[in-house]
């Protein structure tokens, strides 16, 4: 008993401050010094778990745009295709919506496979429209994504165990919402965070006491060591 397991966290709303925004600094040392490789598992566009592992000087391993984009270290793999939610935001704005981040948004200026949408534009229109696309619509508390069936983010985690050799069963996962559902089901032990939304308390083996990083950093504490 003196391995750390693998870890997959996701980012928004289970790295951030009590607050809800911004990554709680706290997180960064223990993730630097982790014992076992760090999945990274976001619905934010590629770049940014990208930069996050960068950062905190972790090698990356990433799955981006809920599974639309997978990184193993070596190759990257998409899994999706943008056109279609492309065409949905089209429609979208033809009938005087859009996505509710600016002209120059960086929210989809890198995003692959899927589009965002500010929690403050209708989503009636967005789903009707996506649902005529094929495509759904999920809410993760931070913004709605256009996205394919298909892609979630658990297969993307599958494709990185299997390139870095690592066993899930001895993984342990922290999220927070509908889109860390996958996450749970692929991870041996899984824990939301206490803001998380009903999807991922439900999938979760544990709901925890604390809320965004205080929560994982509790997990972090427990389960250090412990494979
Ligand atoms: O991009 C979002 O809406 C949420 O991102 P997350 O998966 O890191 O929580
Ligand atoms: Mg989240």
């Amino acid at each position: 008993m003196t391995d750390d397991p693998p870890l997959v966290l996701d980012i928004d709303g289970t790295l951030t401050r009590p607050e809800g925004w911004g990554i709680d600094p706290r997180v960064f040392e223990p993730i630097r010094d982790w014992d076992a490789p760090v999945v990274i598992a976001t619905g934010k566009a590629f770049p940014y778990p990208v930069a996050l592992c960068h950062f905190i000087g972790v090698p990356e391993l990433v799955v981006a745009e809920n599974g639309g984009v997978v990184y193993t270290g070596d190759d990257v793999f998409f899994t999706a295709d943008r056109a279609a939610a492309q065409a949905v935001l089209e429609e979208y704005r033809a009938a005087g919506y859009d996505t509710g981040w600016g002209p120059e948004n960086t929210v989809n200026r890198w995003r692959e496979t899927e589009i965002a949408v500010n929690l403050e534009q209708p989503v009636g229109p967005l789903r009707e429209i996506a649902a005529k696309h094929g495509l759904e619509v999920i809410d993760t508390g931070y913004a709605y994504h256009v996205k394919d069936t298909d892609p979630n983010k658990g297969d993307g985690i599958e494709t990185i165990a299997a390139r870095v050799g690592v066993d899930l069963a001895d993984a342990v996962a922290v999220g927070d919402s509908v889109n860390d559902v996958s996450t749970f089901e692929v991870a041996g032990r899984s824990f939301a965070v206490r803001n998380a939304d009903d999807a991922a308390k439900t999938a979760a083996d544990e709901v925890l006491e604390d809320a965004h990083a205080d929560g994982t950093l509790a997990v972090l504490e427990r389960v250090r060591g412990s494979v």
